[in-house]
């Protein structure tokens, strides 16, 4: 259904004429409950404060209308019962499974997925044992010391992200992920490794994707140099696929294969065996802890009535400024270090799921579907971009994220951070107005005239938007269910905009054209076969190789 033809939708349009007029700071100014009508805990470990956005009840009920429209439940139900919702692919999407902690069946084609979920899982755990007691030998006999992730995409980032995120939970193994094709990163990685201590895990849903595969040889040879038998590959090398015949074909033994399936799309596979190195980095207990708080959120989503639906509630707050109010981009800014690959990790989420124009039934859309996704860690990004957030001429909702309790506790830096997280949401939302800043330059000893004409650059309009989301302290089951509220938010507006989510063909022209070129690169030839601009870029690069 084209949302933009719901009476919601139109609702909404009407709705909006009015809210574009009001702000932020009046609508705190009316209601004196504001935080408390506007905010949500989960499990009394996450709040999410959707205070300071331009919204009212009448706003949420009109978007929650339009979640009704589109059928919101019945697409919730059919993508956790396995019903093959990613049409385009064939395939069911069922992340959730992966993490169905409660174990009841999930049917796909009439069999339960849950048996082979739980055999993979049974199967990471004895080898995390082994690789961690230090139980599983190199060939030399050593212990392993280093782990190498070797994966691009959904491979590479949902692994790093959580691994550098839930740091504080590390064993003694030290972890690496390769994921660039540029040589530079396996080389810069491989410098400073033993082949006699170190395990590869070449993480590739497909086992065909270019930069894994050119990586994975790389470092094979690499290994073969000291190890020099084939043999030992077998103690050095180990595959997270769901493609066991390219595994073999490459060399990987299948008992050192991890398997998962093509339910499982890329950017939702870290709760799979490819979060393999998660489970090595913080041990398998604390990866159950992971799919665990991903399970609660799942059945939070799944359980509670849309107006109450924390994921839901932030999709709807998403739409609200995308197609209404036209904001092209979203900012993530978790004031967390640990954290500083989170929104990294949700623009291959957000971007690849719903960066579509072409609607469920195959026609261009005529609106807006998901949002430029972009941010980095506070207090960072404060010293570098927020002045645009601030100031400049677009709007860019926020979400803010932030632990009460810091893993590291020095002095008083964990205050100072999140003196600074409170304060950007308050001054984003109700800025500050040229008579606060005429006041406070009264006794600079300029004259007023001059007052006046600086206050204009530093008067602050305020009335943008943020959702916070505080959480207690960042432990591997709060993750999990961090993850899980994104993911589900992203379907969530996919099935408002009448898309489909989970595939990715805007990833293959680029990969299909780089087939191309790559022979054309290997001889010293000009070439005239393409445009003029790409003729010129390729015989430039060969002339100065
Ligand atoms: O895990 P493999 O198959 O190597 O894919 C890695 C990545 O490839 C890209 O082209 C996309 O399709 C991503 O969704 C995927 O995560």
């Amino acid at each position: 259904m084209n949302p933009t033809e719901t009476n919601a939708w139109h609702a909404l349009k009407a709705h909006y004429s009015d809210m574009k007029k009001t702000n932020i700071s009046t609508l705190f100014a009316n209601d004196a409950n504001r935080f408390e009508q506007f905010s949500k805990q989960f499990n009394n470990d996450i709040l999410c404060d959707f205070s300071k956005n331009i919204i009212t009840q009448c706003t949420l009920k009109k978007l929650t209308a339009l979640a009704h429209e589109v059928d919101l439940p019945t697409a919730i139900t059919a993508m956790v019962s396995g019903k093959k919702i990613n049409q385009t692919e064939k395939r069911a999407v069922l992340h959730t499974a992966l993490r169905n902690r409660s174990n009841t069946p999930v049917m796909v084609d009439g069999k339960d997925v849950m048996p082979a979920v739980n055999a993979v899982l049974a199967q990471m755990k004895a080898f995390c044992h082994d690789i961690i007691s230090g139980d599983w030998k190199g060939y030399t006999g050593n212990a392993i010391t280093d782990i190498v992730n070797i994966g691009i995409g959904g491979s590479d980032l949902g692994p790093y992200m959580v691994t550098e995120a839930l740091r504080p939970y590390k064993n003694h193994l030290n972890m690496h992920f390769v994921s660039n094709v540029d040589g530079t990163h396996i080389a810069e990685t491989l410098k400073s490794l033993n082949p006699e201590t170190t395990l590869f895990l070449i993480a590739s849903k497909t086992f065909t994707t270019q930069e894994t595969m050119t990586n994975a040889h790389s470092a094979r040879s690499w290994f073969l140099a000291s190890a020099e038998s084939e043999e030992h590959v077998a103690s050095h090398f180990a595959a997270l696929s769901t493609n066991a015949t390219a595994v073999q074909a490459f060399g990987i033994d299948t008992k050192n294969m991890f398997e998962f399936w093509d339910w499982v799309g890329g950017r939702y596979s870290l709760w799979s065996a490819i979060g393999l190195s998660i489970a090595l980095s913080i041990g398998f207990d604390n990866f159950e802890e992971l799919l665990s708080g991903a399970h609660e959120m799942d059945k939070h989503f799944v359980d509670t009535p849309l107006e109450d639906n924390i994921p839901v509630i932030l999709a709807l707050i998403g739409v609200w400024y995308n197609n209404f109010f036209g904001a092209e981009s979203e900012a993530i800014l978790p004031y967390d270090q640990y954290m500083h690959r989170f929104a990294a990790y949700f623009q291959q989420g957000n971007m690849e799921s719903n960066g579509k124009s072409v609607d469920r039934d195959g026609k261009a859309v005529d609106y807006q579907t998901g949002p430029i996704i972009w941010g980095e860690p506070g207090t960072n990004g404060q010293h570098a971009f927020y002045q645009l957030i601030h100031q400049g001429t677009k709007l860019i909702p926020c979400d803010f994220i932030a632990p009460a309790q810091s893993h590291n506790k020095i002095s008083d830096h964990h205050v100072k951070l999140m003196s600074n997280f409170f304060a950007q949401t308050e001054a984003l939302a109700f800025g500050k107005s040229k008579q606060t800043v005429i006041d406070e330059l009264a006794d600079s000893g300029m004259s007023e005239a001059d007052i006046a004409s600086l206050a204009e650059f530093k008067t602050f309009t305020g009335n943008n938007p943020t959702n916070s989301i505080l959480f207690k302290q960042l432990t591997p089951k709060t993750l999990g269910s961090l993850l899980a509220m994104y993911e589900h938010k992203i379907f969530t507006q996919g099935i408002i905009w009448n898309i489909f989510s989970f595939d990715q063909w805007g990833v293959e022209l680029g990969k299909q054209l780089a087939n191309q070129i790559l022979p054309e690169l290997n001889n010293n030839e000009s070439i005239n076969n393409h445009d003029s601009s790409t003729n010129g870029l390729i015989n430039t690069f060969k002339a100065w190789r």
